[in-house]
């Protein structure tokens, strides 16, 4: 379970200025292990800010994280890494002379069989065998790097999983793959939790909880059929076709000759 305790962070309103700029404002929030969330809400609401607090890229002004019980406010990204907290960049890092495999076995800890390699770059709709050879490198398009990105935090297996925008440079094929990954990580319920930062309605509506950021305040939270509509969502039906109970097929009304 993830904590967040009146959590604040500030930065200098400009350079220099001693005047501050409110990122994150006092903000409590609850994510229970074995959830689904999603945190969505309008561009520079705080959400990339909040999942770094959250990762320890950056420190809280003021208030306290605790993750499975423990105060971890003052820990490191290294050490929250080791507590079982991945994050998954909206930018990902390039790692000059890094080959794709080397990468996925330093995720996941040890040296992973080229089955189970096959099976993480599958999941994120890329082919192995032209991939595992490759250096994370500036030669890697951005929705490459961000999809191989993906994939060592599947091959990590983190207890919370966080994604900032995964949809974020991915082709439409590829988004289709990710996102029935990530619902099957959802139907599988192993009793780990996954955060994703969305603006995409299919992820969004895969949440157990959407968690609605504005002002670097939670303004909802609450289930897809309660939140979505709020947010402008729609249900899809087909134009003008009211659903009704479907009539009674009586065998005898077929015609037996055609
Ligand atoms: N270190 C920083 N210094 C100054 N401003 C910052 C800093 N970090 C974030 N901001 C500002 O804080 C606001 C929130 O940024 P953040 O990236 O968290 O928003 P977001 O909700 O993730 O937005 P988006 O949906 O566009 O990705 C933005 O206005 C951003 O410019």
């Amino acid at each position: 379970m993830l904590e967040l305790k009146n959590l604040t962070f500030e930065v200098p309103l400009s350079e220099g200025s001693s005047e501050k700029k409110r990122i994150i404002d006092d903000l409590s929030l609850t994510i229970p292990s074995d959830r689904f969330t999603v945190i969505t809400g309008p561009n520079g609401g705080g959400k990339s800010t909040l999942a770094k607090l959250i990762m320890g890229v950056e420190q809280p002004t003021a208030g306290r994280i605790l993750f499975e019980g423990e105060d971890i406010t003052d820990l490191g990204i290294t050490e929250r890494a080791r507590r079982g907290i991945g994050y998954g960049f909206q930018q990902p890092a390039r790692f000059k002379g890094m080959k794709v495999k080397k990468l996925l076995d330093i995720a996941a800890g040890k040296k992973l069989p080229m089955l189970s390699c096959n099976e993480y770059l599958a999941k994120v709709g890329l082919c192995s065998a032209s991939y595992l050879t490759r250096e994370v490198d500036k030669n890697l398009s951005g929705g490459e790097v961000k999809r191989i990105e993906i994939a060592t935090i599947l091959a990590r297996d983190p207890q919370l999983a966080i994604y900032d925008e995964p949809e974020a440079g991915i082709d439409l094929w590829s988004f289709d793959r990710l996102t029935e990954t990530f619902r099957s990580i959802h139907e599988a319920r192993d009793g780990r939790s996954i955060v994703i930062i969305s603006h995409q309605e299919r992820i969004i509506q895969l949440a157990d909880e959407i968690v609605v950021l504005r002002d670097g305040r939670v303004v909802e939270t609450g289930a897809p059929d309660d939140i979505m509509p709020k947010l402008g969502f729609v249900s899809k039906g087909i134009p003008g076709c009211q659903l009704t109970e479907p009539t009674e097929l009586h065998l005898t009304e077929i015609p037996t000759t055609c």
